[in-house]
């Protein structure tokens, strides 16, 4: 199955000539992106690339150039009404240390008229959360876990989630991940979610944008990528035929095997040059980004 075009109707946030300058840095350098309504889109690329950048302005908390239009409305200017269908996770450092669990569940239920109390509890399970407990008792990533559950519960057209497993264990993180699929998307619902763990959330992720110095370099839904990229475990006698069809990376693995990411390659090209698989998301991703740190 395709991905359906987007028209604007479908878009759920669209930005063109984005650019926000920091003294003497450009962290989004007149760049563009489309995100379509019910798609899980991962917002990748490496430290200082522009990410939060990005996702600020989605949000209207930092001025910028160009145009942004998220659920039809200009983050500039009508932040408070684009807040009502818009959830993010906020800095966590906000919850007053002697908050016990159950007064935050109370205190967000009564100012967010979406907010789902069976749902909070669905992600607290699983966590060492009791609802007495303070957030003064907590290690770092139980508050993030107490914050994660509650903005989670509230039903939201579209959730803006920034790192949002930082500093939490394994284990916490594949639930979270399957909890999110499962217990929150719907096909009304948009989620736009950076992160650096890309293993992690490729399973979930419907499309995914790469950015880097500031600009959109690729932006794909997941299957468009399978079929544009072949990695291809090289025979030691067909490098040179792989060579020429200028692959965008080379790795060597042990053994002397090699493996070479090609783009836009045609199967029946590669299929002389050694078995052919599709590449996963952190491996494409430090292909393109190549040279980042050169
Ligand atoms: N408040 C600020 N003042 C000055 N420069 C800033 C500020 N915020 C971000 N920058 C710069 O803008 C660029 C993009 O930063 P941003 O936080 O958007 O990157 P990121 O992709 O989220 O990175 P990371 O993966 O490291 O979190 C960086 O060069 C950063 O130093």
């Amino acid at each position: 199955m395709n991905a359906p075009t987007p028209t604007t109707s479908n878009l759920v946030a669209s930005a063109r000539g984005l650019r926000k300058a920091y003294k003497n840095k450009l962290a989004l350098n007149d760049t563009s992106l489309d995100i379509p309504t019910g798609r899980i889109v991962g917002l990748i690329g490496p430290n200082g690339a522009g990410k939060t950048t990005a996702l600020k302005a989605m949000l209207g908390l930092i001025p910028f150039e160009g145009q942004f239009n998220v659920l039809g409305l200009d983050p500039r200017t009508q932040r408070d009404e684009l807040m009502r269908d818009v959830c993010f996770i906020a800095d966590v450092a906000v919850l007053p240390r002697w908050m016990r669990v159950a007064d935050a569940i109370e205190f967000v239920a009564g100012v967010h008229p979406r907010f789902d109390r069976d749902r909070c509890n669905r992600f607290m399970a699983g966590t060492q959360l009791t609802p007495k407990m303070r957030v003064r008792e907590m290690s770092k990533g139980m508050i993030v876990q107490l914050h994660l559950a509650l903005v989670m519960a509230i039903d939201a057209k579209l959730l803006v989630l920034d790192e949002p497993t930082l500093g939490l264990d394994i284990l916490y993180r594949k639930q979270f991940y399957q909890r999110l699929l499962e217990d929150y998307f719907d096909e009304d619902k948009t989620i736009v979610i950076t992160t650096h763990q890309v293993e992690e959330i490729e399973h979930i992720l419907t499309d995914v944008m790469f950015i880097r110095d500031g600009k959109i370099v690729l932006t794909s839904d997941m299957e468009s990528l399978g079929e544009r990229f072949t990695e291809v475990l090289v025979s030691a006698d067909q490098l040179d035929n792989a060579r020429a069809l200028k692959p965008l990376d080379e790795r060597s693995l042990p053994f002397g095997k090699t493996v070479m990411l090609f783009d836009g390659s045609t199967p029946q090209q590669l299929e002389a040059l050694g078995e052919s698989r599709t590449p996963g998301l952190a491996d494409l991703f430090v292909a393109t980004m190549k040279g980042t740190y050169a």
